[in-house]
């Protein structure tokens, strides 16, 4: 493949609405193309439209107009099982009173499939996942990152071209899920599958998405890596929501500078002066929390130092700084 070749797309969205019998539209005419064998995050606040998303790629949810495609197949009215897709949810939802096996070989056993056939296959999976071993442990025999693996087997039987998570690590403890996420990253580039995630969580759709997808009030606000996104936000709300962002209203409008990209220098100095309100330690940084003379589109700012910094030259609330940042470092948007 030459480099003008995009990928080829798992799943392409053409003008998917989403209106629900309440009136208000919960997606709003949004196009995507989603890459095959990637890892795709939706992300954004709650109500933004991404697990209504998710359920009309699933067939779980009937789309108000446009199309959803399967590798150029149009499934838009496919029900969910004849589709190429699978869902796993949040907390994996295995059934407690069934074994890993029988959870796994559960969608076989519904469609009939008979025992010694669905129980080689389920089998199978779990080897796969490397959990062939506990097969016959119910859910609650097993640790968080092993329920986590049936789970995936159980999804993977009816062998999907694509795998939707609906926020499957939001339950767990933040331990557990910071494992989990690096567990499901390993088994999406194992099986060479497409995964779509919902998150609500930033730091999960950075640590996780070849693309992230932003999206706010049923519209999709970016679309990119999570280092596109991040260091080009498309918007004001792309900025905001993704943190670790200041939004400084300059005489060339609005822009949006990291804050570990801002310097301070003492008030005297240049820069937009300002006053330490608070000061945070968080081991291999310090987060400072400052108050603009002038209020600035806003009138907080915040600062990450590197600690070795900190420590060289210490702030405390009351101090007087004057903030200052490299021209390249202030990013205007609409420009991404
Ligand atoms: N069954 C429904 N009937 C009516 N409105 C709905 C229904 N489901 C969702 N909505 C509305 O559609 C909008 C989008 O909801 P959706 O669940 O897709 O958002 P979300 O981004 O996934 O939020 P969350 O993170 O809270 O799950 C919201 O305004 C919600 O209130």
């Amino acid at each position: 493949m030459d480099d003008q070749t995009p990928p080829p797309a798992a799943i392409e969205l053409i003008a998917l609405t989403k209106r629900y019998a309440q009136g208000s539209v919960a997606v709003d005419s949004i196009d995507l193309k989603i890459a095959a064998n990637s890892y795709c995050c939706l992300l954004g606040p709650s109500g933004c439209g991404k697990s209504t998303t998710l359920r009309m790629i699933a067939g779980h949810e009937n789309t108000t107009s446009g199309d959803i495609l399967l590798e150029n197949r149009n499934i838009t009215s496919l029900p969910a099982a004849a589709r190429g897709t699978a869902m796993m949810f949040q907390s994996f939802a295995l059934f407690p009173h069934l074994s890993a096996l029988d959870n796994v070989a559960f969608s076989l056993k519904m469609k009939g499939v008979d025992k010694v056939t669905r129980h080689r296959q389920a089998q199978d999976l779990l080897e796969r996942v490397a959990m062939g071993h506990l097969a016959q442990r119910k859910p609650g025999e097993l640790s968080g990152g092993q329920q986590q693996r049936v789970a995936l087997a159980r999804a993977l039987i009816t062998q999907p071209r694509v795998l939707l998570l609906d926020e499957p690590l939001s339950a767990l403890d933040p331990f557990l899920r910071i494992q989990m996420r690096a567990e499901l990253r390993h088994w999406q580039k194992e099986l060479g599958l497409t995964f779509i995630h919902v998150t609500h969580s930033q730091e999960e759709a950075m640590a996780l998405a070849d693309t992230m997808v932003v999206m706010n009030h049923g519209r999709i606000e970016q679309v990119g890596s999570p280092h596109a996104v991040y260091n080009r936000p498309a918007s004001e709300f792309v900025a905001r929501f993704m943190g670790g962002h200041n939004v400084l209203d300059t005489t060339s409008g609005k822009v949006a500078v990291r804050n570990d990209h801002i310097r301070l220098a003492p008030a005297e100095g240049a820069g937009w002066p300002a006053t330490v309100s608070d000061v945070e330690y968080q081991g291999s940084y310090v987060l400072l929390g400052l108050r603009l003379d002038q209020a600035a589109a806003s009138d907080k700012v915040s600062v990450m130092l590197a600690e070795a910094d900190f420590v060289q030259a210490p702030y405390h609330p009351g101090d007087r700084v004057g903030l200052t940042w490299a021209p390249e470092q202030a990013h205007s948007f609409g420009a991404a």
